[in-house]
């Protein structure tokens, strides 16, 4: 049986180079075709996780400060804006399609303990039951690991793995600027090809993966097979594809070959 047919609780991540554009403002229309088809899903019957970034980018324009700032305060703060702007926009588009949202900030300090974590688990499970979509984000305020890219989840592509870990889900799905891991960076190398498969992270896949492709983005491929390697150790696929068309999720829901799947080395047994 395929492994991206049979997944029926996701998470769906979504990068900062999806959400805004180059000019730093938000691309509304990725976000509305995002809301609805995770909204249409949801009505099918599957349970579905939101990991966004954006909260720095989307604080950035709305503060008007046109470069990235190196003052981590600064950082902090345009992430405490953007992060508010981010959940009215998602609230107010979901509510479009009756679906209610939540919004779940973490640390790593908060699932550092098994207490915590159990916590967190419980809560991701009572709002699934509830047919609520969580969206998560790191609480930039509180953690600058994120923010300084040191000592961190890794950034928003590692706390996705977690989540999706925490969460039991069954596919964790990547959306990027581009449609998969290539055999180079294909903004360097116009001869890279596309792997569409992985069962396993070696030396020589971390050698390929490089850093991010624009300014908004932070972790590029390195940390997208950081978490490809948590996730395929607990049982949980991951994909990485293109963020730009939504609908691209009904393809993976249906078991289409998209983007790059890594194989999960075990299923989890359902409890
Ligand atoms: N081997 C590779 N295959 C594909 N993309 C790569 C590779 N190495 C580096 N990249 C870069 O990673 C970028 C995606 O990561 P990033 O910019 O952090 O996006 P996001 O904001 O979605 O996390 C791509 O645009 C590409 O430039
Ligand atoms: N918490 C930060 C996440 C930054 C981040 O990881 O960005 P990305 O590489 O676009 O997923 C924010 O919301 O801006």
């Amino acid at each position: 049986m395929s492994t991206r047919s049979d997944a029926r609780r996701l998470v769906l991540k979504i990068g900062t180079s999806s959400l805004t554009y180059p000019n730093g403002k938000l691309n509304i229309r990725c976000i509305e075709h995002l809301v609805r088809v995770i909204s249409d899903l949801h009505n099918r019957g599957f349970e579905l996780v939101l990991v966004s970034s954006g909260a720095v980018g989307v604080g950035l324009n709305k503060l008007g400060i046109m470069d990235r700032p190196r003052d981590m305060r600064m950082k902090q703060a345009a992430a405490a804006v953007g992060q508010c702007e981010l959940m009215h926009i998602y609230d107010k588009m979901f509510l479009e399609y009756g679906v209610t949202v939540a919004q779940v900030l973490l640390t790593r300090h908060n699932i550092a303990s098994a207490e915590h974590y159990a916590n967190v688990e419980g809560t991701f499970d009572a709002l699934l039951t509830a047919g609520v979509v969580p969206i998560v984000n790191e609480n930039d305020v509180v953690s600058t690991e994120e923010l300084s890219r040191v000592e961190t989840f890794g950034d928003n592509d590692t706390l996705s793995a977690v989540v999706a870990q925490l969460c039991k889900a069954d596919l964790l799905i990547i959306f990027t600027d581009i449609d998969g891991l290539y055999s180079d960076n294909p903004r360097e190398n116009p001869d890279a090809q596309l792997i569409s498969r992985v069962e396993a992270i070696n030396d020589d896949l971390r050698k390929i993966a490089g850093g991010p492709g624009t300014k908004g983005g932070t972790g590029g491929m390195a940390t997208k097979l950081s978490a490809a390697e948590i996730c395929m150790e607990n049982g949980v696929s991951m994909l990485i594809t293109k963020g730009d068309r939504a609908e691209v999720l009904y393809d993976i829901v249906d078991g289409k070959k998209v983007g790059t799947l890594f194989k999960r080395k075990f299923k989890r047994k359902k409890v």
